[in-house]
């Protein structure tokens, strides 16, 4: 048996969180939900059209905690965080709804939604189709399919779901064969994530050693790991023009201005 790392333990969580979660809300409740909810917010097109003016595309992270770094963040208000986002030019937000592991809510999602214009993923670890209508029904604009916690055949369905539902979907790898599986769906965005999520390993050059094999139909998201000017600097020299950051937000006492001095 492989030794659990802690990838393998938040899934194994999600899988029981799915099955507490349907004996109070079922499949059917959720689906009915999705019907009442406004049309998503373009995450793919905010993306865009920031890489079309000429400038990084932002997605800025709101997570109060992560496994690997405990607490960023003690005074935390999503709505503050969201309308400092939006004001300093991000494309879209990341929202991390996952409660045991990042301290988390579904509402966090809301009341950064509600509290600013711009398009938000639903940063979670989703492995089952309930999770899909689950972010549906709380307004998510996109998620984030993680080849690491699927099968080809799940992340195909999954993309195929989300996109029927009306939201975009981030496809995040960490290694070749991971984008071998991803590039093998059809979806615009791929996110590179420099961080390891077994090892908690961060290595900016996980993204130069794959980003010569994706098709230059896809959008390349950068993902963890951004704290200093250079290291965006860097990324724009190898093209890459869209990020995901959120230690160096969350750490700042006003995440917007880090923002604004991080992506002069
Ligand atoms: O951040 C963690 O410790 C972590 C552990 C296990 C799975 C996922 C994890 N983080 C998710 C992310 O990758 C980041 O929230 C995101 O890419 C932003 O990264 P950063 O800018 O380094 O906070």
């Amino acid at each position: 048996m492989n030794t659990p790392t802690i990838l393998t333990k938040i899934v194994d969580r999600k899988r029981e969180e799915i099955a507490e979660r349907s004996k109070t809300v079922s499949l059917a409740d959720l689906k009915a939900m999705s019907q009442d909810i406004a049309p998503a917010r373009g995450f793919v097109k905010a993306i865009q059209t920031k890489l079309d003016q000429g400038h990084s595309a932002v997605i800025a992270e709101i997570k109060k905690a992560s496994p690997s770094k405990g607490v960023l963040r003690e005074h935390f208000v999503p709505a503050d965080i969201a309308k400092s986002y939006e004001q300093a030019g991000a494309a879209c937000m990341s929202v991390l709804t996952d409660a045991d592991f990042f301290q988390g809510h579904e509402d966090y999602l809301k009341q950064a939604r509600a509290a600013c214009s711009l398009p938000a993923i639903r940063k979670d670890f989703l492995v089952d189709e309930y999770q899909i209508y689950e972010a549906k029904s709380i307004g998510a604009d996109c998620v984030l399919l993680i080849v690491a916690c699927l099968s080809q055949q799940q992340l195909a369905d999954l993309t195929g779901l989300s996109h029927e539902l009306g939201m975009d979907v981030l496809i995040e790898v960490h290694d070749g064969d991971e984008l071998d599986v991803a590039l093998t769906v059809d979806n615009p965005l791929v996110g590179i994530n420099n961080r390891n999520l077994h090892t908690f390993e961060v290595s900016l050059d996980n993204t130069y050693q794959l980003l010569d094999r994706i098709p230059e139909n896809r959008i390349v998201v950068t993902e963890s790991g951004i704290h200093t000017t250079a290291d965006v600097a860097d990324m724009r020299a190898h093209q890459v023009n869209a990020f995901l950051v959120g230690e160096a937000f969350m750490r700042a006492e006003n995440p917007g201005d880090e923002l604004a001095k991080l992506f002069v």
